[in-house]
Parts: C-alpha cells; structure tokens; sequence
C-alpha cells in the first residue's frame, strides 16, 4: 500500500513537471532572439535573390526588419505588438504573383533551415502564415 502510495505521489510529481516545462511556439524558437535570428538570415536571402529583390528596391531594411520582426513574434503569440500597417495596405501595389509569393516562403524556409529550426516547428509557422496569403498576392 505504502509503495502505491510513493508511486502514486512521484506520477503526479511527474505529471506536474511534464506540465511546467511545456514549452510555446516562442519559446521553442528561443523568443525574441532567436526570430531575430530567423529574420536576419531571411532579409540576406532576399537580398542575394534576383527574382525578389527588386521589391524591396524603396524598402527601409532596419523598419522591415523590426516590423517583420514582430509579425512573426505575433502570429507565434510571443509578447510582442505588431503596431504597423494591415498585410493588404503594405502590400497592395506591389503586384505580387503566386509564383514570388511561393518563392519568398522557400526563401524563409531557406533561413529556418539556416537557423536549425527543426521542421515540425517551421511547419507550425508556416500554416500560421499561410492564412495570409489571400492578403497579400494580387493586391
Ligand atoms: C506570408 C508571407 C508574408 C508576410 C507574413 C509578410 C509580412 C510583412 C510585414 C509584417 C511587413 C511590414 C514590415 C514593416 O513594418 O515595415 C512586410 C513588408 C513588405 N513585404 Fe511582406 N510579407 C509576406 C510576403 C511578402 C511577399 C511574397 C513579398 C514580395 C514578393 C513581400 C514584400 C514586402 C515588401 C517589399 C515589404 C516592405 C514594404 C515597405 O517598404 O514599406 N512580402 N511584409
């Protein structure tokens, strides 16, 4: 009986600590950094890809970077405010195709992969972005 007691007492032991130690989307990516991390190698891929970066011709790279920064900080439910314009007003005018759109995700599972981000964990994001997409080719 003493022993099922012990048992019982250590499972729920367990239990708690399987609980205290589960992890967020945001914190598996190691927060703040770590997308920091994420969209730096992104922004050097964009920047070293002819098909894409003559989008960015008139960009401020320091306020995409912190813009882009927080998006995905927010869509990942990290601490962070995205306070910057709606997907639709930033990318209206730009005209992007299916085909840009399909190659800048590629570009941002380049720099996952970059960052050793593991693939279920890119597959979260990714589905978490994917929403977007209606808001963001075509306009
Ligand atoms: C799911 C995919 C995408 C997401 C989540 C996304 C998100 C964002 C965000 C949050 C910003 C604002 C950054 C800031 O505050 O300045 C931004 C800006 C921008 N995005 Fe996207 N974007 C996506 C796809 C694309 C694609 C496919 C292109 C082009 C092929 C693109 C081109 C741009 C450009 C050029 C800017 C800068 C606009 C400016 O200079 O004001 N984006 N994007």
């Amino acid at each position: 009986m003493k022993s099922v007691g012990i048992f019982l007492i250590c499972l729920g032991l367990l239990s708690g600590c399987a609980n205290s130690t589960k992890l967020s989307l945001y914190q598996k990516l190691d927060g703040k950094a770590g997308i920091g991390r994420i969209v730096d190698s992104f922004i050097y891929q964009i920047g070293n890809d002819e098909q894409i970066i003559h989008y960015f011709e008139h960009s401020n790279i320091a306020h995409f970077r912190q813009g882009f920064i927080n998006h995905m900080c927010m869509l990942v439910e990290g601490p962070c405010t995205y306070d910057g314009d709606s997907m639709v007003a930033i990318h209206t005018g730009m005209h992007i195709t299916e085909k840009d759109f399909n190659h800048v995700v590629d570009l941002l599972i380049n720099a996952m992969n970059e960052q050793d981000v593991s693939h279920s964990l890119q597959n979260d994001i990714l589905s978490r972005m994917a929403p977007l997409r209606d808001e963001i080719i075509k306009m």
